[in-house]
């Protein structure tokens, strides 16, 4: 463990990570530094392909780099073994995607106990848990329905209560409006705040969507792997 300044969460350091097509080596990111404090709300915009999902993963404890560090709380994610990686992840990192990756065959109050099945909490701890997750959305009254039984809106309600049901520190966003209409995006974006202003979060937040990206209070650009300030006219 290295030390780390206490307000900073997430450090990024001479981050490079391409993929390999066929004989090709494609490069994703190149060179990338970033540092994101405790408590920040980050978006990152960019073209479509220019390596903002590969980054939150990168990030998240989901894909490795090439080379570079990367430091989540102090812990060098990069030198993690595999099953370390994952136990790291689970405790540490809450993820809310486009398409909400709910289980279909789970209920609403199944799928946010999940995460909680790694831990030693007992069954009664876990349903006090998933209660507060589920009334922090304002969907405890639909505990017992499946997905297919929810809107769009209200899936990617459940799948926040997911993502913080163990209360981790960092919480990353890919494309959590992406799909839904503009009523259901914006109590989403509503949600978020209220996580980052109310519960400290950190959030990182990736999008196409200038409102969406206007909920943070930091904008960085991802242009052919490259990041940077975001242009004054972005948004
Ligand atoms: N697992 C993979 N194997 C090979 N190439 C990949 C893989 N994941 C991503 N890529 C390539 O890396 C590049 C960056 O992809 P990435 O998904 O990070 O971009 P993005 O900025 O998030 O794009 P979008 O906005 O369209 O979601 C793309 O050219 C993509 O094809």
């Amino acid at each position: 463990m290295h030390a780390m300044p206490k307000d900073i969460i997430v450090s990024v350091e001479h981050v490079f990570k391409s993929y390999r097509r066929g004989s090709q080596t494609v490069p994703v990111l190149e060179d990338i530094t970033l540092a994101i404090g405790r408590g920040e709300y980050l978006a990152l915009m960019g073209p479509s392909g220019s390596g903002k999902s590969t980054l939150l993963n990168l990030i998240a404890g989901l894909d490795r780099p090439n080379s570079g560090a990367i430091m989540v709380e102090g812990v060098d994610i990069t030198s993690l073994q595999e099953s370390d990686l994952a136990h790291w992840r689970a405790g540490s990192v809450g993820f809310i995607f486009q398409f909400y990756n709910l289980i279909p065959v789970l209920t609403a109050f199944e799928n946010v106990e999940l995460p909680l099945l790694l831990t030693r909490l007992s069954k009664r701890e876990r349903r006090e848990h998933v209660l507060t997750a589920l009334s922090l959305v304002d969907l405890a009254d639909r505990m017992d329905h499946y997905p297919r039984q929810l809107s769009g809106g209200q899936q990617q309600r459940v799948a926040i209560a997911r993502a913080v049901v163990t209360d981790p520190a960092l919480l990353v966003a890919d494309e959590p409006t992406g799909d839904l209409d503009r009523k259901s995006a914006a109590a989403v974006l509503d949600l978020m705040d209220q996580l980052n202003q109310e519960l400290g979060k950190t959030i990182i937040l990736v999008t196409h969507d200038p409102s969406a990206a206007k909920r943070a209070r930091r904008l960085q650009f991802l242009d052919k792997g490259v990041l940077s300030d975001a242009p004054q006219d972005t948004l």
